[in-house]
């Protein structure tokens, strides 16, 4: 049967997460990444230029600048920045594309991290504000105004943006569809993001608190509910590492998703999970009729508005 290959293209972004620092001033219940403000040494440049060197050459483009965060209000908060700016800085001079999700920042730190990132991403997670009462309750960062205003000002700044939802922290299907909505409603302010995660939350073995927990087989069905809701430019993204079945993982393909995120050595947000091989991932796929396709870190239909000097940065690393 000939299919028409075009529609049946799934992208992922070989990507390498570097981590200024694993401090964050919140406690996310579900969070396996985060340590105690003090207790995570900052990425020295000598050891990020040292560990991007050891990169150069084996196919991967993306550097994943995921942080901790310095509280607001700290008197390193600019120091923290700066660290931010530099990792981003090194990555684009040895040739790679820096995707930075820092938690939220201030419009002005977004504005400069623009200069030096392809792309960039924050989680909405949910806009159900309860959640504060459970796994938000110490965690001022995902008040559901601040992860939306990060969105709004990314608009404003025309900044390609990852956003996406974290399933199983104890919201409602109800919850879920005016999270997407929510999300819809400011890509149609501003025709700016790029690609919505749908994350199912998985238990790891570092986490500090409970969640109530998904059931995986309900993912196709929220893939579908989001490819429902969402503009059709937006893409729909699902991690491989935390579906396991790939019956599943196909289903969520056959829902409409068409990505699969950065994949690399490790996920440092989900480091009990490692991510997939490329080749598992084709084995899976090929049968279904899927090709699975290389794509950078920004989306072709963002690649006009960048400025001269990341356009390229994004030539040279053969985009
Ligand atoms: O390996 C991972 N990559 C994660 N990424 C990386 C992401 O898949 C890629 O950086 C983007 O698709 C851009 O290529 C995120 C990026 C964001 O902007 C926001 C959230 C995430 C979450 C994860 C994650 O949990 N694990
Ligand atoms: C980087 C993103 O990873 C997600 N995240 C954080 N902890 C977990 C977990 N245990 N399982 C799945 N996703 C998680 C959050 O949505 C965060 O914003
Ligand atoms: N701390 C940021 C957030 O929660 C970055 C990802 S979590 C490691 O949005
Ligand atoms: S999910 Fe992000 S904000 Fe929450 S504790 Fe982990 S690192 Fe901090």
């Amino acid at each position: 049967m000939l299919t028409d290959s075009a529609s049946r293209l799934i992208t992922y972004s070989p990507a390498y997460t570097l981590v200024p620092t694993y401090e964050c001033f919140n406690r996310c219940g579900y969070c396996n990444f985060r340590k105690d403000p003090g207790k995570s040494p900052w990425l020295e440049l000598s050891e990020a230029e040292r560990i991007l060197k050891t990169l150069i050459g084996t196919g991967i483009r993306e550097i994943l600048i995921l942080s901790g965060e310095v509280h607001p209000n700290s008197e390193k908060r600019t120091d923290w920045g700066d660290r931010l700016y530099e990792l981003c800085e090194l990555a684009l001079s040895l040739g790679f594309l820096p995707h930075t999700n820092a938690g939220p920042l201030s419009f002005q730190e977004m504005a400069r991290l623009k200069t030096v990132n392809v792309s960039m991403g924050l989680m909405v997670e949910q806009v159900n504000p309860t959640l504060w009462e459970t796994v938000h309750r110490h965690a001022p960062s995902k008040v559901p105004s601040v992860r939306l205003q990060q969105l709004e000002w990314a608009g404003e700044l025309r900044i390609p943006f990852t956003t996406g939802l974290l399933l199983g922290i104890g919201e409602t299907p109800g919850d879920r569809q005016a999270t997407l909505e929510a999300i819809g409603q400011i890509h149609h302010r501003w025709g700016h993001i790029q690609e919505v995660i749908i994350q199912p939350y998985r238990p790891g073995t570092h986490q500090s608190g409970e969640a109530p927990g998904f059931d995986l087989g309900e993912l196709p069905a929220v893939v579908a509910m989001a490819r429902e809701i969402l503009p059709e430019a937006v893409a729909l993204q699902v991690p491989p590492n935390l579906i396991e079945e790939p019956e599943i993982l196909l289903a969520c393909l056959e829902a409409g998703c068409r990505d699969l995120g950065g994949i690399g050595p490790t996920d440092e947000v989900n480091p009990d999970y490692p991510h997939p091989q490329i080749e598992r991932l084709t084995r899976i796929l090929e049968p279904a009729g899927w090709e699975l396709v290389e794509r950078s870190p920004i989306y072709p239909q963002y690649y006009d508005g960048l400025s001269p000097r990341l356009r390229s940065h994004l030539l040279n690393a053969g985009y």
